[in-house]
């Protein structure tokens, strides 16, 4: 089944732990969380410390998108924090292969990001180590912005490609994705589908989270991964 991921970016700050039990209770598969250094993406946003206390608040997988320089730095400080994913960007991580096996021999899954502009050939020698591909279609470093339409060609691209390495790499895509497009966004081989702004500025996640689950169920592809 393919799942959703709210992007707690679009929720409201001063009442996260309200926000992430309100999306749970509507259907969230997953709780996005964006993290931003202000030298990687133009923005600032949560460190450890709030991965932490928000751990108390739900069982969901913490899928956490490091939109950070050195991410090295940080890894042990977001997985003791309880993160389940976590993903760093390839344009970001120097070393990535060995930040990869870092991240899974610290029994986190790992993902690896692209923005817009990266190519997905700059993954074709590591793709079987990676448990996550998480494709940008909007520029990182903030929500509310508009999908980018040539990224669903990449998105095929990166789905013939896992089909052909490693059927079990989940991708992920994350950007702009909404009511409009999220069939779409699907059929082209996403198996996780971030939502920030579409589900936190929709008023109600109870209408929402549904409506965009039954875009979804006739997705041919399952998402089985992680199972918690
Ligand atoms: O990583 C991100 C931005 O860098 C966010 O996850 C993403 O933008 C989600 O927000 P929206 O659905 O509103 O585009
Ligand atoms: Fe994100």
């Amino acid at each position: 089944m393919k799942k959703i991921a709210p992007s707690i970016l679009s929720a409201d700050f001063s009442r996260l732990g309200d926000e992430i039990a309100a999306v749970e209770a509507a259907g969230a598969d997953w709780i996005h969380i964006d993290v931003m250094d202000g030298h990687f993406v133009p923005n600032l946003t949560i460190g450890p410390p709030v991965v932490k206390s928000l751990r108390k608040v739900t069982r969901l997988p913490f899928d956490v998108h490091l939109m950070i320089d050195n991410p090295d730095s940080y890894l042990d400080a977001f997985i003791d924090a309880g993160c389940d994913i976590l993903t760093v960007h390839a344009e970001a991580a120097v070393h990535l292969h060995r930040t990869i096996s870092y991240i899974r021999e610290r029994g986190v899954s790992a993902g690896v990001s692209v923005n817009p502009a990266t190519p997905l050939s700059l993954l074709e020698d590591i793709l079987p180590d990676l448990d996550l591909l998480l494709i940008m279609t909007v520029n990182p470093g903030f929500g509310g912005q508009q999908f980018i339409p040539t990224m669903l060609p990449k998105i095929r691209k990166a789905k013939a490609m896992i089909s052909a390495v490693s059927p079990r790499i989940v991708i992920e895509v994350d950007g702009g994705i909404n009511l409009d497009n999220i069939s779409t966004v699907a059929q082209a081989g996403a198996d996780v589908l971030v939502a920030g702004s579409a589900v936190f500025a929709s008023g109600d996640y109870g209408l929402t989270l549904p409506a965009m689950r039954a875009l979804l169920e006739n997705s041919p592809e399952p998402c089985t991964f992680p199972t918690a």
